[in-house]
């Protein structure tokens, strides 16, 4: 059980595939710990609604301190084996939640059905799609369908992502070469798929939206487990030179990983902190992604909006670091555009994250060197990031909002902002 909290954190928290967050416990039995952790994540809204109710993690202090261990634990009770061995005391804390468990469940199965019933009701039905990004370093897309196709899936057009049966999957509206499955879905399956699993569309977007001319110098920021460094590699057909930094060395292991076992080729990685990196010895980088780390735990919105009324203080110091994130990147002597992408929909971390960095590139002359700003005669200003994504959110705060992409469920994805900065002379 330990093992399989260990690794459903490293996906839920840190974002690691699922693969490579079991391959690295070195476990004896890696098949039945794949198959517990991958339950977790098939029910980890249901998770969240019966540990909400059931106010376990309120009530029991030494268990809240284990969350992971916790969702593990109720994974098995309730869609495992249902029964949980030994007496520590995780185990019998769980277990003495059981009856709160299967109500609270039972009540959220109740409203679900009522939506897709097409009954009333206050609580929207926990289906989001997933995401599966056709690598077309390694396959053509009309290949990937066949194997599909093949393999007994079924393709639909024009069918609502919430009404997917199990075994359908449809072509993404917006995102070239990404396929949809039903909420459903369970991760194991898609693992036997050689594609790239994508936890969120999210993913797609910041790369997208950077649209660096043929050739040029990438930078990728913050990389790792390198979702974006390798879509930004499929879109530009390797051609364009992509210098991938991963600050932490596990996490740029597993980038590398990654990125090998995805058929990348135009990648250099450095396992370096972005802001130690000397701009002027990247002369010739044109377009820089920075997808700093977020409050989003991995883009779950009902995560970001309990951690906004309780994490103020570690909100405001992610900002902070964000913004130093984004400042360095405007300091490339060479960058012409910079998208800034988070998992979160916090202002904090983006619109204010923008504002200030806006602020800061156009500090007036007299005062550019005390702000840091020597040799930076250049400014930025935004672009409308995405122009084709109709649906944006707004912000009181700032007239400029709708610039950039900030989405939500509604999208059929979770939460996620993209913004694009272009430099002015
Ligand atoms: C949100 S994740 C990036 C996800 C990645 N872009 C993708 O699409 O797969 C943020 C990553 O940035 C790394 N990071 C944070 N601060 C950094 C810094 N100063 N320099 C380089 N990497 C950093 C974190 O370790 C983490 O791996």
């Amino acid at each position: 059980m330990d093992n399989a909290s260990k690794a459903l954190k490293e996906v839920e928290e840190n974002g690691e595939g699922l693969k490579n967050a079991i391959h690295s416990l070195k476990h004896p039995n890696i098949k039945a710990l794949t198959a517990l952790v991958s339950e977790a994540l098939k029910h980890s809204q249901q998770l969240d609604v019966v540990m909400k109710k059931s106010k376990i993690l309120k009530n029991e202090i030494g268990l809240s301190k284990q969350t992971y261990l916790a969702k593990i634990l109720i994974t098995e009770l309730l869609w495992g084996k249902k029964r949980l061995g030994g007496e520590s005391k995780p185990v019998v804390t769980v277990v003495s939640y059981q009856d709160k468990f299967e109500k609270a469940l039972a009540k959220l199965e109740s409203k679900n059905n009522q939506t897709s019933t097409g009954g009333s009701t206050d609580t929207p039905a926990f289906k989001k799609p997933r995401y599966v990004r056709i690598n077309t370093l390694k396959i053509g897309f009309s290949d990937a369908i066949s194997y599909l196709l093949d393999e007994g899936w079924n393709q639909v057009v024009d069918t609502n992502y919430n009404d997917l049966e199990q075994h359908d999957f449809i072509v993404d509206d917006f995102v070239e070469n990404l396929l949809v499955f039903a909420a459903a879905l369970s991760f194991m399956i898609i693992l036997f798929i050689e594609m790239d699993l994508l936890y969120y569309k999210t993913n797609c977007l910041a790369a997208l939206a950077l649209k660096p001319r043929m050739g040029r110098q990438i930078i990728d920021a913050c990389a790792a487990p390198g979702m974006k460094t390798s879509l930004l590699a499929a879109l530009t057909n390797g051609e364009n030179p992509i210098i991938a930094v991963e600050k932490s060395t596990r996490r740029f292991e597993t980038l590398n990983t990654i990125l090998a076992d995805l058929g990348v080729s135009s990648v250099t990685t450095l396992n370096q902190n972005f802001t130690d990196i000397n701009p002027e010895d990247y002369k010739d980088v044109e377009y820089i992604l920075v997808d700093p780390s977020c409050s989003g735990m991995f883009g779950r919105l009902e995560i970001q909006l309990q951690s906004h009324e309780k994490d103020a203080e570690r909100i405001q110091r992610l900002s902070f670091y964000q913004q130093k994130l984004l400042r360095h990147a405007m300091k490339f002597p060479s960058v012409k555009r910079i998208v800034y992408s988070t998992c979160s929909i916090n202002a904090e971390e983006n619109e204010d994250v923008i504002a200030s960095a806006l602020e800061w590139i156009n500090t007036p002359d007299q005062s550019r060197d005390d702000m840091g700003l020597s040799g930076v005669n250049w400014s930025f200003k935004l672009k409308r990031a995405l122009p084709d994504w109709t649906h944006r959110l707004n912000n009181e705060h700032y007239s400029w909002a709708d610039m950039c992409v900030k989405a939500d469920e509604s999208d059929f994805t979770d939460g996620f902002f993209v913004s694009v900065l272009e430099r002015v002379k």
